[in-house]
């Protein structure tokens, strides 16, 4: 798991009774340690991504530069996403498996910050799958904006098949 960047000295609260703190507070962008970057200009390229994460305005796109980069460098030796994407989708697939599982224990049996930390998790390896299958963020996006026009509710009940409200068994 992935830690968050660290407080400052003076707001570090005593330590909790979970078995795995996962703070949610955040250092001032200066000294934001949460995202390592490398010196060379192949994946330093993703810097304004960093400075834009450390003054809390990251978005998923942001994330999708930084894994599209990093799979881009190949640098085994210096990236996980490197590393993760080599593998393939197969084994991304089962990360995110791994991760959706550790998401939903933490919605149901841990702290919030668990739940951030384990959602950030998710979402991370959600968007290299994404990438190592070739499929743009946007794509994802433009999905969810078409189902805008739409509640849930309506779609559901507008597919093939399904019983008019009130005419189900459940
Ligand atoms: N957001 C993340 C992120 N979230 C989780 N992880 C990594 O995902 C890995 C898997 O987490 P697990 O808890 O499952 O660890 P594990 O079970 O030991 O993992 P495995 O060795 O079995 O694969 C850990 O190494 C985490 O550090 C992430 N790795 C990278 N990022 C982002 O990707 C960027 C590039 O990272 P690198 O590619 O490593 O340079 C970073 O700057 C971040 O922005």
């Amino acid at each position: 798991m992935r830690r968050p960047c660290s407080p400052p000295r003076s707001s570090i609260s005593a330590p909790t009774r979970s078995p795995r703190p996962r703070p949610t507070w955040h250092r001032p962008a200066s000294r934001c340690g949460s995202i390592r970057l490398s010196r060379r200009p192949s994946i330093g390229a993703d810097r304004p991504a960093h400075r834009k994460a450390c003054s809390l305005q990251f978005t998923l796109a942001d994330l999708e530069t930084i894994v599209a980069a990093r799979i881009a460098s190949g640098d085994t030796q210096a990236s996980y996403t490197a590393t993760l994407a080599a593998r393939g989708a197969k084994h991304v697939a089962k990360k995110l498996g791994e991760e959706a599982s550790e998401t939903v224990i933490a919605a149901v049996a841990e702290d919030d910050a668990s739940l951030v930390a384990e959602s950030a998790d998710l979402l991370y390896h959600l968007v290299v799958l994404l990438q190592v299958r070739q499929i743009p963020l946007a794509d994802v996006m433009a999905e969810l904006g078409r189902r805008t026009s739409q509640s849930g509710i309506a779609e559901k009940a507008a597919r093939p098949g399904t019983p008019k409200a009130g005419t189900s068994s459940e």
